[in-house]
């Protein structure tokens, strides 16, 4: 007789000590297998990346704790990788590999590819959000909708905005008008208007449309974006399974609850209005706004091919925006979301669902970037009064005493304001870096390395502005970095807040030309001031480039009762 017929819980430990033995004799092995066929599938991969340059990792994790910090930790730390090397940098998280780009010629090759084109995995995180809008969608459905939709963001819909700008940023500058005096985050007022300025035109529907206001669908998309840095910087909250399960998971149902709640009454609105047969926005226009805007037709007598660096793009290069006044036939001249819902009666092009994406997409690429963009810029007027009083003299001149709204032509008069804004937009991008997912093999121009098909290509924005071959001095605050002199010799891609290529930014001229007309309004009206050096920023690249003690600045009456009417 065994002793484990004699004794019930040793038969039941003996069975299950021999269970476990029989089942690490399988999974060791097993691991050990799997481990080897990873490693060789993935030979050509760890081959050509062992070329690369790259800080020293570590066995297994490679540099996953460089993303272990805080936002503004991890945003110096990356940035003090790519002072270390001068072209391709090259990092691993986990199994991940990384290799950015920082060198403008590098660059050129994944922009200016019609393959090179797919978002990388990191994007999946945006689906709940942004379904599978222009900015994550790949292949056939992105290139359809691209076609659809770039269109809608040629400058002759844009001047169409002109008036519902001004109103827009006439309002700002009221709302702005009690925080004279204080130190304040001029972020919050500049989120609030790019969010109702997106409604009232691209959308075309009056902000008062939604009960809640800008800033609140601003604040949820913010959080959102934390939640999101934090998912793509902290691995374990990678899978959907186990982020579910942390708090983070129910917060994010919360926010995209506030966000979806705003784009379902903009389309269920805007469809009302086309099945009354309305087209374009239905934002009131207060009167003395439109009688006096454009008062000589001025505004259809200037040439409306404007391109290069008016609107942010490189001297010399061109997209799918830059197209003559009269290839874009008349169908083409509606609005945004108009033309979405045109192109949707017949159900082809475009379904009830997809639009739903793009309206997300649009209201988020659309503000956030805009909104830290015109922040950064504020930020930079108070902290060089010399340049900021070049801007108001500038502005002094184009407009005099008058309260006058800004005309089309005005903007083109705003050279100097304008340089201040492209220098912005060089030393903080809205957007820091451009991620993209490689299906093959790509040779790098700047040496002989070659990045390998299924690595994520970075695009390093931020570094690559401020590369000093090509900006001389490149952390100062210089407008004169574009004079045309200065940009004509430059390399296309040494200057790329809007990306460039066939995925560049869509909304790049509808940018500059609101940025022109929001913050040259806010100056017609203040005096910035700021107290905080730029070495003391706290920069955080959570998808969108931010500080993380907030915009803070100081307001002063340039006219007591200016633009008041
Ligand atoms: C200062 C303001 C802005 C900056 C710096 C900016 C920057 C960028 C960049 C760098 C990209 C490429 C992103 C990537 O490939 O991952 C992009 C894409 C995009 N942007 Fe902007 N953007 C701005 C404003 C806007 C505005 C106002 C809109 C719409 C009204 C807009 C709509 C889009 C869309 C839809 C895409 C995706 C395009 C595609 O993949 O085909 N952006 N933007």
């Amino acid at each position: 007789m065994s002793i484990s017929t004699i004794i019930p819980e040793v038969a039941a430990n003996t069975g299950l000590t021999s269970a476990s033995s029989v089942f690490y004799f399988f999974l060791i092995p097993a691991l050990l297998l799997w481990y080897t066929y990873w490693r060789v599938s993935r030979k050509h991969l760890l081959e050509l990346a062992a070329k690369l340059p790259g800080p020293k990792g570590w066995p297994l994790i490679g540099n996953a704790l460089d993303f272990a910090g805080s936002s503004p930790d991890v945003f110096k730390c990356l940035y003090a990788h790519s002072r270390e090397f001068d072209k391709v940098v090259k990092l691993w998280i986990g199994p991940k590999l990384l290799v950015f780009l920082i060198d403008p010629r590098d660059v050129e090759i994944i922009l200016s590819s019609h393959v090179h084109i797919d978002k990388s995995s990191e994007y999946r995180l945006f689906e709940p959000w942004l379904g599978n809008g222009l900015l994550i969608s790949s292949g056939q459905k992105w290139r359809a909708h691209r076609k659809l939709i770039a269109p809608t963001f040629h400058l002759n819909v844009l001047k169409s905005f002109i008036d519902l700008f001004n109103v827009n940023s006439k309002a700002t500058v009221e709302k702005m008008r009690k925080e004279q005096g204080k130190t304040f985050d001029c972020h919050d007022y500049m989120s609030e208007a790019t969010v109702e300025m997106l409604l009232e035109t691209a959308m075309g529907v009056s902000k008062k449309t939604q009960d809640q206001s800008g800033y609140e669908y601003a604040m949820a998309v913010m959080k959102m974006c934390d939640i999101l840095h934090l998912r793509h910087t902290k691995i374990w909250l990678k899978p959907d399974w186990i982020f579910r399960l942390t708090k983070y998971g129910k917060v994010q149902d919360g926010l995209i609850d506030v966000i979806h709640s705003l784009t379902r009454k903009v389309i269920k609105s805007k469809k009302e209005a086309f099945n009354k047969g309305i087209r374009g926005s239905t934002a009131e226009v207060p009167k003395d706004i439109r009688a006096k805007q454009d008062p000589m037709g001025e505004q259809t007598k200037v040439k409306t091919v404007v391109e290069g660096v008016s609107f942010g793009q490189s001297t010399g290069l061109k997209d799918d925006l830059d197209v003559e006044e009269n290839d874009v036939g008349e169908k083409k001249r509606l609005a945004f979301l108009d033309l979405m819902i045109e192109a949707s009666q017949n159900g082809v092009i475009i379904n009830d669902e997809e639009i739903k994406e793009q309206v997300d997409t649009i209201m988020f690429e659309g503000h956030d970037t805009t909104a830290a963009g015109s922040s950064f810029f504020l930020s930079m007027m108070g902290l060089y009064p010399e340049i900021q009083e070049k801007v108001i003299q500038e502005l002094n001149e184009i407009f005099g005493d008058s309260d006058r709204p800004a005309t089309f032509a005005d903007t083109l008069e705003m050279k100097y304001l304008e340089r201040c804004l492209l220098e912005t937009l060089r030393l903080y991008p809205p957007v820091p870096i451009i991620a993209r997912e490689l299906k093959q093999d790509v040779k790098l121009a700047t040496g002989d390395y070659t990045l390998p098909a299924g690595c994520t290509v970075i695009v390093g924005t931020y570094k690559i502005h401020r590369r000093d071959d090509i900006y001389p001095n490149p952390e100062k605050f210089n407008p004169d970095n574009f004079l045309p002199e200065k940009t004509a010799n430059r390399h296309y891609y040494a200057f790329i807040p809007f990306s460039a290529g066939p995925r560049s930014c869509v909304g790049r001229k509808y940018a500059m030309l609101k940025l022109k007309i929001l913050l040259s309004t806010i100056m017609r009206n203040f005096r910035i001031k700021s107290d905080i050096q730029e070495k003391d920023f706290k920069l955080q690249g959570d998808i969108i480039l931010k500080r993380a003690e907030g915009f803070q600045v100081r307001l002063e009456p340039r006219k007591p009762m200016a633009m008041a009417h």
